[in-house]
């Protein structure tokens, strides 16, 4: 199999949700000052490492459009065409947004939180639609049908509303020649991850990805992943996805 093409993926910088360790989803949380931070690393090693890109994708909130300006403007790439797209939004964590994610496995067990968290198909709580966390009737999604906007999402569900767009606009857009970052989230991300090296559902669950470290996918002529890997040292990786899987025990 040889190298066709190169994509970058990028979870945003760590979001003022993540510093607090709430469970995030569809809420419109903002980078923290270490997110910030971290974004600006994430287009530093991408630009020493000579990559560039012709055009980025992003969900429409703005802790990932953030991180992508930023990466931008580390590498003088602000030019470039940016699509922003619900598709690519984090997974939606319905009733759990906003809560703390250790007081969650204080009360409901590290077992259960780690279900809610990293199951394939069992979803969080539904959030109601007339809870204020709701974001139903937010004007980003108001051009859309309401049945768009979920109460809650498993990975499978976000899988299923990822997929599509990666293969009608992200795939030609890639094998149109240009080259390619996507900035996301933890979930939206890990439901790409999934699909591009065929993760099993009963191992998805140990699969974490990290803030802010660029993420390259290799793809052969048939978009199927050659190989992958994080631009950063392993230790650094390695630290990173332990902090993010132990987000979800009781302290
Ligand atoms: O929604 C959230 O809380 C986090 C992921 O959380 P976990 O699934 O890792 O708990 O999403 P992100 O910060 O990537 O947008």
């Amino acid at each position: 199999m040889a190298t066709k093409y190169k994509i970058a993926l990028i979870r945003h910088g760590e979001s003022e949700y993540n510093k607090d360790n709430r469970f995030c989803g569809w809420f419109d949380a903002d980078l923290s000052a270490t997110g910030l931070e971290e974004a600006k690393n994430a287009g530093k090693m991408l630009k020493e490492q000579n990559y560039t890109f012709d055009i980025a994708f992003t969900s429409v909130l703005k802790r990932a459009i953030k991180t992508l300006f930023i990466v931008q403007e580390e590498m003088d790439l602000h030019w470039i065409p940016v699509i922003r797209h619900w598709r690519l939004n984090e997974r939606h964590y319905g009733g759990l947004q906003g809560l703390n994610k250790s007081e969650t496995a204080a009360k409901h067990g590290e077992d259960q939180v780690k279900i809610w968290r990293r199951s394939y198909d069992i979803p969080p709580p539904a959030l109601e639609l007339s809870d204020p966390r709701s974001a139903t009737n937010e004007a980003k999604y108001a051009q859309y049908d309401k049945a768009v906007v979920p109460q809650c999402e498993c990975l499978k569900d976000t899988v299923e509303r990822v997929l599509p767009y990666w293969h009608d606009v992200i795939v030609p857009t890639i094998k149109s020649g240009k080259r390619v970052v996507i900035s996301a989230h933890g979930n939206s991300l890990r439901a790409l991850i999934k699909y591009l090296d065929n993760v099993s559902d009963e191992e998805i669950p140990e699969l974490n990805v990290p803030t802010a470290i660029p993420l390259v996918y290799e793809l052969d002529e048939n978009m199927r992943p050659v190989k992958h890997y994080y631009l950063a040292d392993e230790a650094q990786v390695k630290a990173a996805i332990e902090k993010v899987a132990n987000q979800g025990k009781a302290k």
